[in-house]
This record gives structure tokens, sequence and C-alpha cells, in this order.
């Protein structure tokens, strides 16, 4: 067989309108192993999603900031392969980290230098030419412009996170990362550094972050990727996530309390709440039967009356736990 039909098969064939667009980042098969031995990341797979907000949750230790390094190649894998847009982060490194912004948890800034300068640097470093209409952009959705001739010794916590966050977008990245955003920041400015997340997605670029505060995950992610020691163990729509996980819990408020749970109602996950005056059920909401309406005709054939009812369905941070606490 001439061997240019082999070439000429794969330009011949349509486009395929169905395939999912590529990742804008895609993690092969990474391990890694530090100098001292312990094994931080295993096997892992990951494609992040163009113009996505993906959450990376999981415990102390579990290897995010050790997948988030080795994305923006600031360590070697061990084995695997990373692109980032499309280039691979250790043989084309400049081209990259270029790409990328990167906001670590730590805070490392020159105290003395301005709020501009430190920031126009910046931008620098990644071989971009000098774009003051920018950096005056960049500062002013950071709610920063007022305090650009300050130096940074002058400014509060929150407001030097927030010149890390200029920094890391001084150079016009597609990628944003942020390792802890929010860690000890207070809830009016957290609030804020969402929106702020939220408006830098509208304008395309796309957020990997690492939290604790499942809250934060809840509140604005996409999707949400749960890291446990080193490997990936789920990657899923949070909504989707939610739904599929989640529980839900109906809380009926008796009228007349209850000492115990009647023998009659051993059948449900019942608990008693608030000395007896509140009788609560636990359900899955995935189930094809709630068993909600049984127990309703149940409660009135043993002439237990309530006066008000609730639901509530169970949080990320409840999901997040039983799964962490799963994996052995
Ligand atoms: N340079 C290093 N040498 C050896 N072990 C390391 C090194 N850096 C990290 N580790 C180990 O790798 C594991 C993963 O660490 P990593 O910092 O990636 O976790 P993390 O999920 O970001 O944790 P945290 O939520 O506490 O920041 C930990 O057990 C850590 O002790």
């Amino acid at each position: 067989m001439p061997s240019d039909t082999l070439v000429q098969e794969p330009a011949a064939r349509p486009p395929d309108a169905a395939a999912p667009p590529p990742g804008i980042i895609s993690v092969q098969g990474l391990s890694k192993t530090y100098a001292g031995g312990f094994q931080a990341l295993k096997n892992v797979d990951l494609e992040i999603r163009r113009g996505e907000i993906f959450a990376l949750l999981g415990p102390n230790g579990a290897g995010k900031t050790t997948l988030i390094s080795a994305i923006c190649g600031l360590i070697n894998p061990t084995t695997g392969r990373i692109l980032a847009d499309g280039h691979d982060v250790v043989r084309d490194f400049r081209a990259a980290r270029k790409k990328i912004g990167l906001v670590p948890q730590e805070i490392s800034i020159d105290m003395f230098e301005t709020v501009w300068a430190t920031v126009s640097f910046s931008r620098g470093v990644f071989g971009k030419p000098p774009d003051p209409a920018h950096i005056e952009k960049v500062l002013k959705d950071l709610s920063l412009w007022d305090k650009k001739d300050a130096k940074l010794l002058a400014l509060s916590g929150g407001m030097k996170r927030r010149v890390m966050i200029a920094k890391a977008l001084s150079h016009e990245p597609q990628i944003l990362f942020l390792d802890e955003p929010t860690a000890g920041v207070d809830v009016e400015l957290r609030r804020g550094m969402w929106d702020m997340v939220r408006g830098l997605r509208a304008s395309g670029v796309t957020i990997i972050l690492t939290t604790h505060y499942i809250e934060e995950a809840e509140e604005m992610a996409d999707r949400v990727g749960v890291i446990d020691k080193g490997q990936i163990i789920l990657v899923e729509e949070k909504t989707a996530l939610m739904k599929k996980l989640g529980k839900k819990q109906l809380s009926l408020e008796l009228v007349e309390p209850l000492a115990r749970l009647p023998e009659a109602l051993a059948g449900y996950d019942l608990g008693l709440e608030n000395d007896g005056r509140r009788l609560v059920y636990a359900f899955d909401t995935q189930g094809e039967r709630t068993g909600v309406t049984r127990l309703l005709r149940d409660l009135d054939a043993l002439g237990l009356r309530f006066t008000d009812m609730d639901t509530k369905q169970s949080s990320l941070e409840e999901i997040f736990v039983s799964l962490v606490r799963k994996t052995p």
C-alpha cells in the first residue's frame, strides 16, 4: 500500500461536529515522585475545558499544589505529559507558561515597590511589551486603581492578595490558577473576589482554583474535581454531582413531641431533633421512590400531626467529606 494514502486519510475525513472541544489543559498519565521517594501524584488524567471554572478539592496533602506546579512547569513530572493550550509544559515551557497566570498560596511581593511598578514588571517577565492601558484595566477591575502609587507594605492583606492576582493577569493569560484565593480573607472580600473571578470567566479566561472553602466551589465552579492521596477520584459537573450524590432531608415540625420513634416507622431513615419536636427524614434524590408519600401516609395512620415541613439538599461539603472518607 502506498504510504501517501495513509497520510491523506485523516485530512479527507469530515470534521466531527459532535466531538467535544479539546481541553485547554490536558494532563495525561501524570505521576510525581519527590526526591525523598514520596509519590505525590499517581497517574493523573485530567482535561480542563476552555472557559470553565474548575474547582480542585482535596484534603491537606492530597497533591493539589503539586498538580498545579506541574501544570505551570514549576516541577518536572516523573511520568506523563501536560499540554497547556497545545504546548507541552516541559518541552515548550516558555510558550506554555505565557498562557498561564498563577496566583500562589503565599504572598510573595517586594514590599517596597509600588502597585503599578510591581504589576507592570510582571508583564515584562513574560516577554510582553509594556501596555499601560491593560495594566490600568486590571488594576481597575481589581479595585486597586486608587492604590496604584502606594507601596505594597502600606496595603491591607486583602489588597496584597489582589495585587498577586493583578500580577498573574498582567501578561493577559488565558488560564488562571488560583491556589486558595480567599484563605484568611473576610466574608465580604471573599464575595468580592468571587464576583471578580466570575467577571474573568466572562472575559474568556479559564479558571482553576483550589479551595478549602467548599462553599466557594459550590458557589462558583462549573465542574469539580476531587483529589485524594495523589489520585483524582472524581470529576463531575457541579450541579450533576450535587444531584447524584446529594441527599435530601425532610423536616417535619410535630404538634406533639415524641419521646422516641414509633416501632411502626422503623423501616425509615428517621431521626428526632429539637427534643422530639422535629422528625427528620433523609432520602435519596436519585431513588425511583423517595418514600415521602408513604411516610406521610404512615404518619397520618399513627395520628402524628405536624405544623410545618421543610426540605433541604445536602451541601457540596457533605458530599466531599463522604467521598474523601470512603477512599482507603
Ligand atoms: N518538595 C517536596 N518534597 C517532598 N515531598 C513533598 C514536597 N512537596 C510536597 N510534598 C508532599 O507531597 C504531598 C502533596 O503535597 P501538596 O502540597 O501537593 O498537597 P496539597 O493538596 O496542596 O496540600 P494543602 O491543601 O495542605 O496545601 C504532601 O504529602 C507533601 O508533604
